[in-house]
């Protein structure tokens, strides 16, 4: 397993803000798997997600490293694709379909507006949208949440990244579109062997498809490691209380020990 990226005592500060969004994280990200980023809100997950992708506010102030393998940071666009929570702003109301997701292959791969059309389309189908040489002519209001979600993470396939970085790319979404969503991810970033980064606040359904789990907590990193493992033997009394904080009547345990 090779290593995508080393993060070492990475701290991040916002320019206005007298305490760090994220403290001290060491950690790894492993080439071609799936890292699930988990914590409830404001524990720095979005920070994270946006020092990866280069996409940090002016002056902000970032110590420690993020060492890339191949030395240079990934191109966002281009070598990184972006999902993030609300596909209706990550949309622009005024562009079809087509256009929106032919961008990224025209600007990022260089090919023309024919090409990079066609390119839409296969990347609307390989994202399972029905009648997608149709969908290229619509408009986003024409379609549903979900459907909305699937074209934004089409748009972020158009230029073939080698990285997916979803940021809570589920959670505006009802239950079962958020199931099939996460299926959808899990079956692309496999087919293209791409490294997917995960963030999400909802631990149960990042331990569903996750090679692996970061669980952060107010800026820190309070443990990471392969999900059977942190499942089977969570290292700190927080993520315990995540896991527990998901059993009821109706789920199946994630704990074996809670299961007796
Ligand atoms: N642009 C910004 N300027 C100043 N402070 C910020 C900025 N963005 C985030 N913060 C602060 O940094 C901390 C971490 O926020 P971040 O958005 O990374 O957390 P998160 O885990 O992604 O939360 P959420 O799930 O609510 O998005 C919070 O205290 C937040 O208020």
């Amino acid at each position: 397993m090779s290593t995508l990226c080393e993060i070492r005592d990475l701290s991040v500060t916002y320019d206005d803000q007298p305490n760090p969004a994220l403290g001290h994280v060491t950690l790894d990200i492993a080439a071609g798997r799936r890292l699930a980023i988990i914590g409830e809100s404001g524990s720095g997950k979005s920070t994270l997600a946006r020092t990866l992708a280069g996409l940090l506010p002016p002056r902000t102030r970032v110590t420690g490293e993020i060492q890339w393998t191949g030395g240079t940071p990934p191109c966002p666009g281009r070598d990184l694709g972006l999902v993030f929570q609300d596909p209706s702003s990550s949309l622009n109301p005024v562009l079809t379909i087509g256009e929106q997701v032919a961008e990224g292959a025209r600007q990022h791969v260089g090919l023309g507006w024919k090409q990079a059309l066609a390119r839409a389309q296969e990347m609307l189908e390989r994202v399972r949208i029905a009648q997608a040489d149709q969908v290229l002519r619509a408009y986003p209001h024409q379609l549903s949440g979900g459907q909305r979600q699937r074209v934004v993470i089409a748009a972020a396939l158009a230029a073939k990244p080698t990285i997916l970085l979803a940021d809570e790319a589920t959670s505006a979404l009802d239950v079962v579109v958020q199931a099939e969503i996460v299926a959808l991810l899990d079956d692309l970033v496999r087919d293209a062997q791409m490294t997917l980064i995960f963030i999400t606040h909802d631990i149960a359904l990042a331990s569903g498809f996750a090679d692996r789990l970061a669980i952060f907590k107010d800026g820190r990193l309070m443990e990471a490691g392969p999900t059977a493992s942190v499942l089977a033997a969570p290292a700190q009394g927080y993520t315990r209380t995540l896991l527990q904080s998901h059993l009821d009547l109706t789920s199946p345990p994630l704990v074996e020990e809670a299961a007796t």
